[in-house]
């Protein structure tokens, strides 16, 4: 697999004005995003796991230029400037115009770009159903006449018209039900050997994770606090919260664990964080030494810089934290 980066966050930050008062003015900010650094590469999968609130739609919003961040620096590294980034939403159901019939559906983002006749439009609209594996003859019918699994294979099929470089996953498969959740995970990898497209896959569920992204990086409070490999990040975690969230999940391999949120105590709140670590009053190994001072991303070996850990303790070679961990995998 090619090492191309496509794209690059830089120090990303993204922070909302909230609770105006009678005179417009600002009472309180959301600190949503705080300092992201990621890159995405041609040909892979980037899981983005946290929990609900943690800003993993934000960042998705960033990436896709929707959203300005209000710091930090988006670099693109595509001969045409900026890639294509399409995106492909939980809800099927939400995301496809229920007005038009499928094959309208599906080329509507390059309609929308003009230049081809409906003739070339429903020929592509065909191919793309080929591909996605629906048939031909469900061109003519409307969103609605379709089950989850097969809407979500018509919002995959919608997302590759415009031939996209990058595709934003956003919990592709939480709405679905647990059967068909697998067809169209394994769906989405043959899509990406065919095409060697990138995905950014975010989803709070370390199963699909696991079993969609070579590389994965974990996010608390608009923060990444760990990234790495996700075989290695899953086997030995080095953050205290990436372990909280393996211990919520039962059962690794179970089919159960393929559904509903991680069952955490409440997110502190985004208005007023925390000055030093974001997790400290959450976490089950801190101390008074430095526990309490904000934390950069740091490299876990320094030879291969492909681990990285927001933590002041390094409880990656701590045997208290590896004890505690090992029935949960
Ligand atoms: N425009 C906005 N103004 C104020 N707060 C916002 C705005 N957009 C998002 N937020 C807040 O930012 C936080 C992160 O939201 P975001 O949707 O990015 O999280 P998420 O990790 O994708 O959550 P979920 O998994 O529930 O979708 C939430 O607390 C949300 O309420």
């Amino acid at each position: 697999m090619p090492d191309k980066h496509l794209v690059s966050l830089n120090d990303i930050h993204v922070h909302f004005p909230v609770q105006k008062n009678w005179l417009g003015q600002v009472k309180s900010t959301a600190h949503v995003l705080n300092g992201i650094d990621l890159h995405a590469s041609a040909g892979e999968t980037l899981g983005i796991v946290g929990e609900s609130g943690c800003g993993k739609s934000t960042l998705a919003q960033v990436l896709m230029g929707l959203l300005q961040p209000t710091r930090g620096k988006v670099s693109w590294h595509t001969a045409s400037a900026k890639p294509n980034i399409q995106i492909v939403f939980q809800d099927p159901q939400s995301s496809l115009d229920p007005r038009l019939p499928v094959w309208k559906v599906i080329t509507e983002p390059i309609h929308i770009q003009g230049g081809h006749s409906r003739v070339q439009l429903r020929q592509i609209a065909a191919d793309l159903a080929v591909q996605v594996g629906l048939r031909e003859e469900y061109l003519d019918r409307y969103p609605h006449e379709f089950s989850g699994g097969q809407r979500q294979r018509i919002a995959i099929a919608r997302a590759l018209a415009p031939n996209p470089d990058i595709i934003v996953l956003d919990e592709p498969t939480s709405a679905l039900d647990i059967s068909v959740q697998a067809q169209i995970l394994n769906l989405l990898n043959d899509l990406q050997k065919a095409r060697n497209l990138s995905y950014i896959l975010i989803s709070h569920n370390v199963s699909v994770i696991k079993h969609m992204s070579k590389r994965i990086a974990v996010m608390y409070l608009g923060q990444i606090v760990e990234l790495g490999p996700t075989s290695e990040v899953l086997q030995k975690p080095a953050h205290p919260y990436t372990e909280l969230l393996l211990d919520a999940v039962p059962d690794m391999t179970g089919a159960q664990t393929m559904t509903g949120p991680i069952d955490l105590p409440e997110l502190p709140g985004n208005r007023h964080l925390p000055s030093g670590c974001f997790f400290y009053d959450r976490c089950r190994y801190r101390d008074e030494k430095g526990c309490h001072l904000a934390q950069p991303l740091r490299s876990l070996g320094a030879a291969q810089a492909i681990r990285w850990v927001r933590c002041y303790k390094n409880i990656y070679e701590n045997p208290i934290r590896a004890e505690s961990t090992e029935t949960s995998l």
